[in-house]
């Protein structure tokens, strides 16, 4: 596998605050990587430490073959978390003005279209929405056609749709053999986005592996969860195959299958169970994510699948 980005043992500190602590991976070419980790995990320091933006107190990094600092701009494409660019420049003109930076530019009114703003083209960036600014500052990073993109927090403001056009994107890029490092919050974006996934925590590096080795790792169980209309559950008995807790009105099977979702009704049928709700719910990038910091997410994970209500 051909490395395109390769960082050894990185360690950073600001004052007091250590932001990397012996960080170490590599990326291959093509590949999408992203990167997670709570707030101050350290993602930014690193996606700076990678791209020669700030200099690290210990550690190399090799950037296509050099020193991130020696790396030719033309290949390389960074979207910054914090990124403001001239406000009284319309988007067509601040990617006319950054296409003349390089030798070789993409087509203004490709990469309007690429990142759905061609109809706000002539809008100052100080009056586009958040969203379309995001998009802007995202077809900036384009203008090169960098052969590695770094993205920090990319759709961050950006709407439902938006979001899922920018995914579209990134797949069209990583497609056509860019590589793409990327940080985000959102674990929907990186679990459909990235084909190996690296955990920040406190500086550290706390795993690496694609999305599915993760969640089989550390992403715990799927489960049925069955929401009973008034009935208490605790006299409810199951056959012994299925393993379940009660917890108020709510009786959870444990480690069910999907193939296991219909016996498993049955049984509740069985069973004389009058439930207004079953919740078949998978693990995913959220549930290796909580297991591996420790923290909680405000609103639980939507279902996987939602079933249909118990009425009966
Ligand atoms: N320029 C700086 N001066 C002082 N401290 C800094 C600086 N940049 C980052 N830090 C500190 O380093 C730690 C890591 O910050 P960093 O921005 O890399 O985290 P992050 O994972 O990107 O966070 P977020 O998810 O909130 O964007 C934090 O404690 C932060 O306060």
């Amino acid at each position: 596998m051909n490395e395109v980005l390769v960082a050894a043992d990185l360690h950073k500190s600001y004052g007091d605050v250590t932001a990397l602590s012996g960080v170490s991976l590599s990326v291959a070419e093509g590949e999408v990587f992203g990167l997670i980790g709570p707030n101050g995990a350290g993602k930014t320091t690193l996606v700076r430490a990678l791209t020669g933006t700030t200099a690290v107190d210990g550690g190399t990094v090799s950037l296509l073959g050099d020193d991130p600092t020696d790396v030719d701009r033309q290949r390389l494409g960074l979207l910054p978390q914090e990124f403001r660019p001239a406000g009284r420049l319309t988007a067509r003109e601040l990617i006319d003005y950054y296409a003349g930076l390089y030798d070789d530019a993409r087509d203004t009114d490709d990469l309007l279209g690429e990142v759905g703003l061609a109809d706000a083209a002539d809008t100052w960036y100080e009056n586009l929405s958040g969203g379309q600014q995001r998009r802007a500052c995202i077809a900036l990073t384009l203008v090169n056609d960098p052969d590695v993109l770094f993205l920090d927090e990319p759709t961050t403001g950006i709407d439902p749709a938006g979001r899922r056009d920018l995914w579209a994107l990134v797949e069209r890029l990583a497609d056509g053999g860019t590589t793409v490092f990327l940080t985000s919050h959102s674990m929907e974006e990186v679990e459909r986005l990235a084909d190996r996934v690296g955990l920040l925590n406190a500086g550290e590096l706390v795993t690496v592996g694609s999305p599915d080795e993760l969640v089989t790792e550390h992403g715990g169980e799927s489960r049925l969860v069955v929401r009973a209309e008034d009935e208490s559950l605790d006299s409810v008995a199951l056959p012994d195959e299925f393993a379940t807790s009660v917890h108020g009105s709510e009786l959870t099977i444990h480690g069910i299958g999907p193939r296991e979702i219909g016996p498993a009704v049955a049984a509740l049928d069985d069973a004389g169970v009058t439930y207004e709700s079953l919740v078949w719910k998978q693990p995913g990038l959220e549930e290796v994510y909580l297991s591996l910091t420790g923290e909680q997410f405000e609103a639980a994970r939507p279902a996987s699948v939602a079933l249909a209500g118990g009425d009966r």
